[in-house]
């Protein structure tokens, strides 16, 4: 069952156009994972989808209901992770977690949901004092107080570091097992291959794709690469001289062969034959960042691009 429908969303600011022609459906339960590059349109489409902008044009429903016309009765039933400067420093996290149950007509208990949070140790400390990754999990269980059906989670863990981000990704795979439908919005592309179950590559305000992060990658048809270090020297000619080859690259110590076909197998089998063996061998996936390029043209970690330009 579709519990976001976003058909055909426009919206500008002023003669900008951020978002040209959005459609997407999220189902219940799901991880739905919003992406691309600064300026794609990502925060803008979830902002007309939370209520909190008027679109220009097309059609948004949020559980059956308009999210402008219906917006009280939604904003109890789903949850928005806050921007960091949205609290006080001063605010412990109890009283912050207090304050938001307060805004509900049925909030859940908060105690749980802190337990749950790695936040339980922490009540009484200013929310000035917490770290990256505590102020994060704050701002996630804030959003989840009112016991919502949906939260949208909005570059979660930006400015994180690898650890705290991991961390992250368990506590929100911890809220969807609680039921919670998520819209995630990022351009990590580890953080939406990992905790995502589909994803809308999202790029100049359009939708390039919606997919599985291993649908969208088996549509690349990205080249294989295998990399490995050889037992002993051996001639490139052995690889290159196979249809399957299509490059050699030495990279230090390293080879890296670039092919097609049953790459791996052709070159164990020249290698054998030649009586190396490869050591350290890694066969290299296509990721959704080749998704990503191969359906746009562009990397999406790159920089700012103004999303009415292309
Ligand atoms: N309030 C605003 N007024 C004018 N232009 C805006 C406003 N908000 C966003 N934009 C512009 O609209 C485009 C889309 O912005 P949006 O924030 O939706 O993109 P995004 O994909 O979320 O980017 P980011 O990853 O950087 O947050 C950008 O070109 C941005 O500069």
């Amino acid at each position: 069952m579709s519990v976001i429908e976003v058909r055909n969303l426009r919206k500008s600011y002023r003669d900008h156009v951020a978002v040209h022609d959005v459609s997407f459906a999220v189902e219940e339960g799901e991880i739905f994972g919003i992406i691309g590059p600064n300026g794609a349109g990502k925060t803008t489409t979830v902002e007309c989808v939370e209520g909190l902008r008027a679109p220009d044009g097309g059609t948004i429903e949020v559980l059956g209901r308009h999210p402008r016309r219906d917006g009280q009765e939604l904003r109890q039933l789903i949850g928005v992770q806050l921007q960091e400067s949205a609290l006080p420093e001063k605010a412990t996290v109890r009283e912050s977690l207090e304050l938001y149950s307060s805004f509900y007509r049925k909030p859940v208990d908060w105690r749980p949901l802190a337990e749950d949070l790695g936040l339980s140790g922490k009540l009484s400390s200013r929310y000035g004092k917490l770290s990256g990754g505590q102020k994060q999990r704050l701002s996630i269980a804030l959003s989840l107080v009112g016991g919502p059906k949906i939260a949208f989670l909005d570059e979660l863990t930006t400015g994180l570091d690898p650890q705290a981000r991991r961390d992250t990704w368990e506590v929100i795979e911890g809220v969807r097992r609680r039921g919670v439908t998520i819209v995630l919005v990022t351009h990590f592309m580890e953080e939406a291959e990992r905790l995502c179950d589909r994803i809308a590559l999202i790029n100049g305000g359009r939708v390039a794709a919606v997919d599985s992060p291993s649908g969208l990658i088996a549509n690349v048809q990205a080249e294989q690469r295998i990399r490995f270090r050889t037992s002993a020297p051996i001639d490139d000619r052995f690889l290159t001289d196979l249809p399957e080859v299509r490059s050699v690259e030495h990279q230090g110590s390293q080879l890296l062969v670039s092919g097609h076909g049953e790459l791996l197998l052709a070159v164990t089998a020249a290698l054998s034959a030649a009586r190396v063996s490869p050591l350290d061998l890694r066969v290299e996936q296509a990721s959704l960042e080749d998704a990503f390029v191969a359906l746009t043209g562009r990397r999406i970690e790159e920089n700012p691009v103004a999303a009415g330009s292309n």
